[in-house]
């Protein structure tokens, strides 16, 4: 299993989004105990668990899309921004756009929307983020006539542009061959790595997961608990192996818990 890139893994930094006993639901009715963590700067969290376990649900209530049934979210310091990027069924895929411009829309708020990138640095950011995503092919392309994978890669394009400085991506890589799905892990590992931003994944595969990440986070609506730590910790914890049975954690890969402690 490829781990040489952990080498240069600086250690995480400075909190930027945290969760104190942050209890999500539906309703003011809870799916889960109460959590307390931290995302990181330089932090790569993979966040894996059943169809249905709450990893969609602990997004939106992390985007204040969902209120929280109880607890608290908080950004680390008022400037961090954090940017997110949906499952590919929420994605309208009519957009009358092109990938370029799409990713451009990473670039608006406030009132820029009323005005169409005439601004130096935000084409250049716009270029900058194509590259950095793997898109620049892709970028005169309607985003409607794009194949699910090339879809997925204008859409980090579009987060990348954002400059956030945490980035939750729900299933990324879904639509993805292999090839392309490690090439996106390992550059939204050099976002979290070599740029410092905290980088937050959800996806359905483990070992793609246990590759990469520096935190798996393991979340179990059925048995309401959830497990974090690194990939040997999470995958050989009763919990996990409840669901998943015990093959992952023979081969999990060995690596030091980085440590994700509450605020
Ligand atoms: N608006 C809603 N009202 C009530 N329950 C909901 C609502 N949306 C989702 N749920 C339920 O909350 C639970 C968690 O759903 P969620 O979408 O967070 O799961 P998930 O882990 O992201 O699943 P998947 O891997 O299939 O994407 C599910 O049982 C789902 O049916």
């Amino acid at each position: 299993m490829d781990r040489g890139h952990r080498a240069a893994v600086p250690e995480p930094g400075e909190p930027l989004l945290k969760c104190e006993q942050l209890v999500i639901g539906y309703g003011g009715k809870d799916i889960l105990p109460p959590m307390d963590l931290v995302v990181r700067r330089h932090q790569f969290v993979a966040v894996v668990g059943r169809n249905g376990s709450g990893k969609s649900t602990w997004f939106k209530t992390l985007l204040g899309l969902i209120p929280p049934v109880s607890g608290r979210i908080a950004l680390g310091a008022p400037h961090i921004r954090s940017a997110y990027v949906p499952q590919m069924s929420a994605i309208d895929s009519l957009l009358p756009v092109h990938t370029r411009e799409l990713t451009g829309w990473g670039r608006l708020s406030g009132w820029n929307f009323l005005r169409p990138f005439p601004n130096k640095t935000d084409r250049q950011k716009v270029e900058a983020a194509l590259d950095t995503a793997g898109a620049r092919g892709i970028a005169k392309r309607p985003f409607r006539d794009l194949s699910g994978g090339e879809k997925q890669r204008a859409l980090l394009a579009r987060v990348i542009a954002t400059e956030a400085d945490v980035v939750l991506l729900d299933e990324p890589t879904a639509a993805m061959d292999a090839v392309a799905e490690k090439q996106t892990m390992l550059r939204l590992c050099a976002l979290a790595h070599d740029r410092g931003l905290g980088v937050v994944v959800v996806s359905h595969d483990l070992s793609v997961a246990a590759e990469h990440a520096d935190v798996i986070l393991f979340v179990d609506r059925e048995h309401r608990c959830f497990v974090m730590g690194d990939a040997r910790t999470v995958f050989c914890h009763p919990a996990f192996r409840r669901q998943y049975g015990d093959d992952y954690c023979h081969t999990a890969p060995q690596g030091p818990h980085r440590g994700n402690n509450p605020a």
